[in-house]
């Protein structure tokens, strides 16, 4: 055989595959979504989601505990709102009594350590369910959205996020909650990570299901990216950067794998965040349970492919899992 033909040379030992992959998955990489709901004691198993609940305030602690000991890094909540008056405006999204500030308040005092993002968006609030305000033809009216999205993550801050991530996809909101953060004193002390190329995907089942935060009529291709759109997806990873987003997002992840690496040449100087979504997440533990392969092996080969595309951060439920996985 020829030298040239010559591979498996360099990766027959564990160790020497370890260093072909340039980088590799730490716990360091991994942010866990998290689901806070209105009631403080609540423990409720999320079906669509096996092993995900949604939690209430007072339980943050017997959830999270052992998952810090664990070397948890950093978390994301999502507020689901069950008691609240929903309204045109998402009123209820920065109530300071509302379940989001007062987990970040709680998880502030609890590990002190732990980093904190918010996802920042109006459909787990508003009584239509979309991402933003709407005009009477049902047509999103974008600048109050903008305004009042960059109203909340002010408020996420000021409760003490480390990190506001909108969610909602309009257009011009990561420069005005940029500008938002730093009028009221934050630009220096938040990290904004964008949504940037947030794609219309039938894989967020699950999470609507679980944040009750489907829209009441139509969807939402209006604002999130066709699946087809990989300009799209280019231009709005580079309006974001120019937006001033510290970090830039991929969503979903596996199916958008390209996007990622076009993330990566596009904003090099930026941590690239990918979010393997609930649809992702359901459908690889739906995989092992009918026998189709091993989920620990699955899991494993879905997230060293976002690293392998270019990702830094890697916002997934498999976060507890990989806690141990990754302690061997
Ligand atoms: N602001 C909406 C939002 N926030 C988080 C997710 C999906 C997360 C997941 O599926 O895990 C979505 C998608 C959507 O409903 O359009
Ligand atoms: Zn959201
Ligand atoms: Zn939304």
């Amino acid at each position: 055989m020829d030298i040239s033909s010559i591979l498996q040379g360099g990766y027959q030992h564990p160790l020497s595959r370890s260093w072909q992959g340039r980088r590799t998955l730490t716990k360091s990489m991994l942010m866990y979504p998290i689901f806070i709901t209105d009631d403080p004691d609540a423990r409720v198993e999320i079906k669509s989601l096996p092993g995900q609940c949604r939690w209430g305030v007072n339980k943050l602690e017997e959830f999270l505990g052992p998952l810090v000991k664990k070397g948890l890094k950093s978390v994301i909540l999502f507020g689901v709102p069950l008691k609240c008056n929903k309204d045109e405006k998402g009123t209820p999204a920065d109530d300071p009594e509302g379940p989001v500030i007062l987990a970040i308040k709680k998880l502030r005092t609890l590990y002190p350590d732990l980093y904190i993002a918010c996802d920042v968006c109006l459909c787990e609030y508003t009584s239509h369910g979309h991402c933003g305000f709407l005009n009477p033809d049902g047509t999103i009216d974008i600048e109050p959205s903008v305004t009042r999205i960059a109203q909340v993550a002010l408020s996420y801050a000021k409760a003490g996020a480390h990190c506001v991530a909108p969610s909602d996809m309009m257009d011009g909101r990561i420069k005005a909650i940029k500008r938002a953060l730093i009028d009221g004193g934050y630009g220096n002390r938040c990290t904004l990570m964008s949504y940037s190329a947030k794609f219309a995907s039938a894989l967020y089942g699950p999470f609507r299901d679980a944040a009750g935060s489907a829209p009441a009529f139509g969807d939402r291709k209006c604002y999130q990216l066709p699946p087809a759109a990989k300009g799209l997806a280019r231009r709005a990873i580079t309006r974001d950067v120019n937006e001033g987003a510290d970090i830039i997002m991929v969503k979903p992840s596996l199916p958008y794998l390209d996007i990622i690496a076009d993330a990566a040449e596009l904003a090099p100087d930026h941590p690239l965040a990918c979010y393997q979504v609930s649809g992702e997440y359901a459908m690889v533990c739906a995989g092992a349970a009918a026998g189709v392969y091993d989920l620990r092996v699955m899991a494993f080969e879905t997230v060293e492919s976002m690293v392998r595309a270019g990702a830094t951060l890697i916002l997934t439920y498999f976060t507890p899992q990989f806690l141990d996985w990754l302690e061997a």
